[in-house]
């Protein structure tokens, strides 16, 4: 049974319900002569041996700035500063987390990915949703599956939304699993609100606004498990993207696979067992107005070993809303992208797009298409309702007619002015993205919820 899905952003996103999807068992599929077609890549997409070429990312040490050492933060600073102007990819070391709370993290996703399938379908993720146990996401993709299983889980700081999720899905016979990955969300959440003091330092917006920006947050934690491959050079475990979230922690173990795209090419990040791999996400990439680059990355497999990476998806609270600060807003440096939401950019990533390296682009014209679509739905709404509160009067029926060609203009000049929802009165819309700026009014301007936009956040738009 096809389930037919509401036209999608991305062409391969689900097709089919994820009953009769075919289920990736990566011992199984290693029996056979070749992997499945689902699984090889395009042509222009699928791994090259050359790309063993090291990409040296800086080695940022981390004890001066903990230790408050302010020469030794501002030299933190302008590294990072450089690091995330250039690929957006930087290393951490020294940085206060015990190598037996990583060496636990790992051991928890051995003993989680060798579980037999069935057990770990206990924790399936759920079409639309982010969280829960993935085998190479078929039923959620028709095409270029990954080689790889996931599970990923919620965090905020000093919540129990981590052990909720092991216990509620698993059972209570892993509530040390729940323990474990508390305490690791708890340590990321600390060193990723530690590197938001240093990234505002080198954008010149101070050590406090994005320490407090994420003070709050609903993160996402992810486990990614990689078996072996027999036709490693045809397949990928995680396909070219830029994260859509603010910022990546990584640990990798020693197997090594993390790939950049820089310099027109792909370059290997060395797996380093005391360093933690960091990147700047799509959603800090516009709250830098686009100053640091979201990067291009991937991860490739091999035939011999099995490869587990730990990725902590720094993200904002779910409805605050993603905007650059003003200082890093002007003439020279209009607004790059619109306001959004996390949870609006989430749910196009779960629901409509699968994330690549256009990713917020895509998400960016799909909400000005769905707020368009909204727009007209709603005039033709405020419209039929003034219409027939004209009914009754018969000297204005030649209003009547007037009105509609007025609303035929609207919606063909989308003109900056719309009815309100109340008084039939008319207020200015906030100029499109990057409009305003350009004649240096910029106030930003706020997109409804992409997804589930209603007449409400259109009257938010309008009023
Ligand atoms: C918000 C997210 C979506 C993905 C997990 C987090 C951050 C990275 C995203 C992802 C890894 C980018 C590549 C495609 C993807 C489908 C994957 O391979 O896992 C993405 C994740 C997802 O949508 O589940
Ligand atoms: O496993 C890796 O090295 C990279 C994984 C990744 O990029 C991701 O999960 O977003
Ligand atoms: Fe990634």
């Amino acid at each position: 049974m096809v389930r037919r899905r509401r036209r999608e952003v991305s062409p391969e996103i689900e097709v089919e319900s994820p009953s009769s999807a075919v289920v990736f068992d990566a011992e199984l599929l290693n029996r056979e002569k070749e992997i499945p077609a689902r699984f090889v890549w395009p042509e222009d997409e699928k791994p090259t041996p050359d790309a063993d070429e090291e990409l040296k990312v800086p080695l940022i040490d981390l004890a001066g700035f903990l230790s408050g050492r302010p020469e030794a933060s501002e030299d933190v600073a302008r590294l990072v500063g450089e690091a995330c102007g250039k690929h957006g990819f930087f290393q951490v070391v020294n940085h206060g987390i015990s190598p037996e709370l990583v060496t636990a993290a790992h051991r928890c996703v051995e003993a989680f990915f060798s579980m037999p399938l069935r057990e770990k379908q206990r924790a399936q993720r759920k079409p639309g949703e982010s969280c829960g146990y993935a085998s190479s996401f078929t039923g959620r993709f028709s095409a270029k599956l990954p080689w790889k299983e996931t599970l990923s889980f919620r965090f905020s700081p000093s919540s129990s939304l981590v052990q909720d999720f092991f216990v509620r899905t698993l059972g209570d016979e892993f509530r040390h699993f729940g323990e474990v990955y508390e305490e690791y969300c708890e340590a990321m959440n600390k060193l990723s609100l530690d590197i938001m003091e240093i990234l505002g330092m080198s954008l010149g917006v101070g050590r406090a606004h994005f320490r407090e920006f994420f003070n709050a947050n609903d993160s996402i934690m992810r486990l990614n498990f990689y078996p072996p491959c027999q036709k490693p050079e045809l397949t990928l475990g995680t396909g070219p993207h830029c994260d859509p979230t603010s910022l990546t922690i990584l640990h990798q173990d020693d197997v090594g696979g993390l790939q950049v795209f820089a310099d027109g090419r792909w370059k290997t990040i060395r797996p380093k067992v005391d360093a933690f791999v960091v990147n700047i996400g799509d959603t800090f990439m516009a709250l830098s107005n686009g100053r640091y680059r979201s990067c291009l990355h991937r991860a490739v497999v091999n035939r011999d070993a099995a490869r587990k990476s730990l990725a902590f998806f720094l993200c904002p609270a779910l409805e605050k809303v993603v905007a650059p600060p003003g200082r890093l807003v002007g003439p020279a440096s209009p607004r790059a992208y619109p306001d959004f939401t996390w949870s609006a950019l989430l749910e196009f990533t779960q629901k409509h797009y699968r994330a690549d390296m256009k990713t917020l682009d895509a998400f960016s014209q799909w909400i000005q298409g769905t707020l368009r679509k909204q727009e007209d739905d709603f005039l033709s709404l405020a419209l039929s309702h003034s219409i027939s509160g004209l009914q009754g009067c018969r000297f204005l029926r030649g209003a009547r007619v007037k009105l509609w060609s007025f609303h035929a203009f609207l919606i063909w000049q989308r003109a900056p002015v719309a009815i309100n929802g109340g008084g039939g009165w008319w207020r200015r819309r906030p100029r499109a993205p990057g409009e305003a700026a350009a004649k240096g009014k910029d106030k930003g301007c706020l997109l409804p919820h992409a997804a589930n936009s209603t007449q409400n956040s259109i009257k938010h738009w309008l009023i």
